[in-house]
């Protein structure tokens, strides 16, 4: 059938013939993948929005929601490799091109970064990603001038890729500004193990109600001496394993496990956790024998921990609403305050947050959860415990605060951590006696992937 008989005749002059229109060439098959990732990245580096609000399927990003199962985690992929080696990948670009990129050029930076994760990081077929980023640049007007430059670049970052690897594996992998902070914290050579430990992404970790040995087994995952198991890398959603639909057991790094087991025996006991939701270290607490009241402040993420703890088939009284205003009756045994923070120590698994967190977050950051630590003192007995932990790498969201704590009010004491009750983490505890864990602590074993989260962790006796 002829088209043009189609068309509804022009409206205004049916005699002038209707302009031609310009001949647009459908989209490469993966254009929607790369321009998606690409658009994405620029909203993680220069606009500072979260990927995991981007890369919600409710809430998210139309664009990414709109795609299939496989290209959403091929997006997935690209986006967190680009991030993860940012400043390695503007290098490899910046050495190949003879005269920087103007300033203002970030679309064509980003097109070109993403494409280089790709070539550089992925099983993805060279040429086609060198395709489509011509082509994004082919259909962005501010970027078509570039083109030639984009097909020149990646061709020879093709050619050259174990060179330029070579060449750029001794810049710094994470932002300038969370460099300082690391060499500050941890010296020079300890910041560069935990910035290259945070290039590999993190392993799954489960937590077990009990029967770790019998699980891992299951499973076929690696027993941790902290009592976690480590899965394989594995095809598929965590979801189908088995014990998932009977809540045997819950996903949670390895760090994060730490702080509920710091109060050790708790059998009968009253225990508050305060910042509760998703709910890993409530479940933990209940699983130790706690009579657990878990407060938090968002309604989203209470009906996390309500679903969560449903299918674990574990109860806990649960509170809607800001710690601030939670005034119990009755004191607690213990209060485990596991903070909100700048989430520095999660970068294996949320490589955007060095990018989209800053000093000043952490300094804000500190200030919160130093007033949230001075209110959770106040909810425990006489003689109670508060364990206060976050997943910040930075010591003013943990050392510095506790020791600001502990140095104007007396009636607390630190509770050291015995290393002998933590073997194989015995250098993960400070000479103060707290816990202070880093990406680059747990070495790889067994075929296993090694890492954990940057953690901190303090005990606090109220006397
Ligand atoms: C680091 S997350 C807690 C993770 C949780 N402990 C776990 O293991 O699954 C911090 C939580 O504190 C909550 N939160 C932040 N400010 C709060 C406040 N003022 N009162 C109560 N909860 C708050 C956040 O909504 C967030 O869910």
């Amino acid at each position: 059938m002829n088209e043009i008989k189609n068309k509804k005749p022009h409206k205004h002059s049916p005699k002038t013939p209707a302009p031609a229109r310009p001949h647009v060439e459908p989209r490469k098959p993966g254009f929607e993948v790369r321009a998606t990732a690409a658009k994405l990245l620029a909203a993680a580096v220069d606009r500072k929005i979260s990927l995991d609000g981007m890369l919600d399927l409710t809430h998210g990003n139309a664009a990414y929601k709109v795609l299939n199962d496989a290209d959403r985690a091929l997006t997935r992929a690209i986006l967190t490799t680009s991030l993860r080696h940012l400043p390695r990948l503007e290098a490899a670009i910046a050495s190949l091109i003879e005269t920087p990129l103007p300033d203002g050029a970030r679309a064509l930076h980003h097109v070109l970064i993403v494409a280089a994760a790709q070539i550089l990081h992925l099983d993805v077929p060279s040429h086609a990603v060198v395709d489509l980023a011509v082509e994004q640049a082919n259909r962005d007007p501010r970027n078509r001038r570039f083109a030639k430059l984009v097909n020149a670049v990646l061709r020879r970052l093709v050619r050259e890729k174990d060179e330029v690897l070579a060449a750029t594996a001794s810049v710094s992998p994470v932002p300038g500004w969370f460099r300082t902070r690391l060499v500050k914290a941890y010296g020079e050579v300890e910041a560069a193990r935990i910035a290259e430990a945070q290039l590999t992404p993190a392993a799954i970790d489960l937590t077990v109600k009990d029967n770790p040995q019998a699980w891992a087994e299951k499973l076929g995952g690696k027993l941790l001496p902290t009592g976690s198991i480590r899965l394989g890398a594995f095809e598929g959603s965590v979801t189908g394993l088995e014990g998932f639909d009977q809540g045997e057991w819950w996903v949670q790094d390895v760090a994060a496990s730490i702080p509920a087991k710091l109060f050790g025996d708790l059998k009968g006991k009253r225990v508050a956790d305060l910042c509760a939701a998703p709910g890993g270290k409530t479940a933990q607490l209940i699983a130790a024998g706690a009579q657990v009241t878990a407060v938090e402040q968002s309604n989203n993420r209470l009906v996390r921990l309500k679903e969560n703890l449903a299918r674990l088939e574990m109860t806990a009284e649960l509170v809607s609403g800001d710690l601030f205003h939670y005034a119990p009756e009755e004191k607690f045994d213990g209060v485990l305050l596991d903070a909100p923070c700048s989430s520095t120590g999660t970068t294996r698994r949320h490589p955007d947050v060095l990018w989209t967190k800053s000093m000043q977050d952490i300094q804000k950051l500190a200030t919160l959860q130093e007033k949230m630590l001075r209110h959770a003192l106040t909810l425990v007995k006489t003689g109670g415990v508060v364990v206060f932990s976050n997943c910040s790498l930075d010591p003013l969201e943990g050392e510095d605060l506790v020791k600001q704590v502990l140095a104007d009010t007396p009636s607390v004491k630190r509770v050291p951590i015995d290393p002998a009750n933590w073997p194989g983490l015995e250098n993960a505890i400070t000479p103060q006696g707290d816990f202070r864990t880093t990406p680059a602590m747990v070495p790889p074993s067994d075929g296993f992937s090694g890492g954990m989260d940057g953690f901190f962790a303090s005990v606090l006796r109220v006397e």
